[in-house]
């Protein structure tokens, strides 16, 4: 008797963010389906930068599960840390000024949370570092940037990806973490949790 070829379960990318979806694409992962999670993205009281990242990272699979059992589920939150204080997507254009400002000439961090549920029900979560160093920005620097409207929709308002990639002296960690979604640790997660994408 032969054995048949173990089955391909989907892959659901549970985000609305076309960076995470060229991020796979990068290391060779096309879901299947892209599911967009609509969560409440409020820090809880306490709650610590790496705290928050794992929580909505979680919840935004779960928010996805009900309508896509028997698939690998794969959600993931970016956020900005300046010691304990939680920078995330600016609502407004003065929070976005307010966010570079304290930005500015200092080192801080970048916290990626990564959840993963698998067919058979199990969650699984990590959380992603990387520091990053900013140069001293000037008045004209953060008014050419929040003119390039760059800041919108990105934890901490700036894309380490885009215009503001000439405001960071350097990086300690994974770049891709800092832009949403940790490849290595992505893939991590996906091999060791029996995922076969349908090219391999
Ligand atoms: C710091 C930084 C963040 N970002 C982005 C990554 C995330 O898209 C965004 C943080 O918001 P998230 O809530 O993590 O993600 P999202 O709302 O864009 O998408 P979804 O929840 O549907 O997955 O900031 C960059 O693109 N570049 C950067 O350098």
């Amino acid at each position: 008797m032969t054995e048949s070829a173990p089955q391909h379960s989907p892959l659901i990318l549970a985000s609305a963010s076309p960076r995470r979806r060229e991020l796979l694409a990068q290391i060779g992962l096309v879901p299947d389906d892209i599911c967009p999670a609509e969560i409440d993205e409020t820090p809880l009281r306490d709650e610590t930068p790496r705290q928050l990242a794992e929580r909505l990272a979680v919840e935004k699979a779960k928010a996805v599960v009900e309508q896509k059992p028997d698939a690998f589920i794969l959600a993931s939150d970016t956020v900005v840390a300046l010691g304990q204080r939680i920078l995330g997507k600016p609502d407004s254009e003065q929070e976005a000024r307010r966010f570079l400002t304290m930005l500015s000439g200092r080192r801080h961090r970048v916290y990626t949370g990564l959840c993963l549920i698998t067919p058979d029900g199990k969650t699984h979560s990590r959380v992603v570092m990387t520091q990053v160093s900013f140069k001293r920005l000037t008045e004209q620097d953060i008014d050419t940037y929040i003119a390039s409207g760059e800041w919108d929709g990105k934890a901490g308002a700036y894309a380490i990806q885009g215009l503001a990639g000439r405001y960071v002296k350097s990086i300690n960690g994974s770049y891709s973490n800092v832009v949403g979604l940790p490849l290595f640790e992505t893939a991590n997660l996906l091999d060791g949790s029996g995922y076969r994408s349908k090219t391999s």
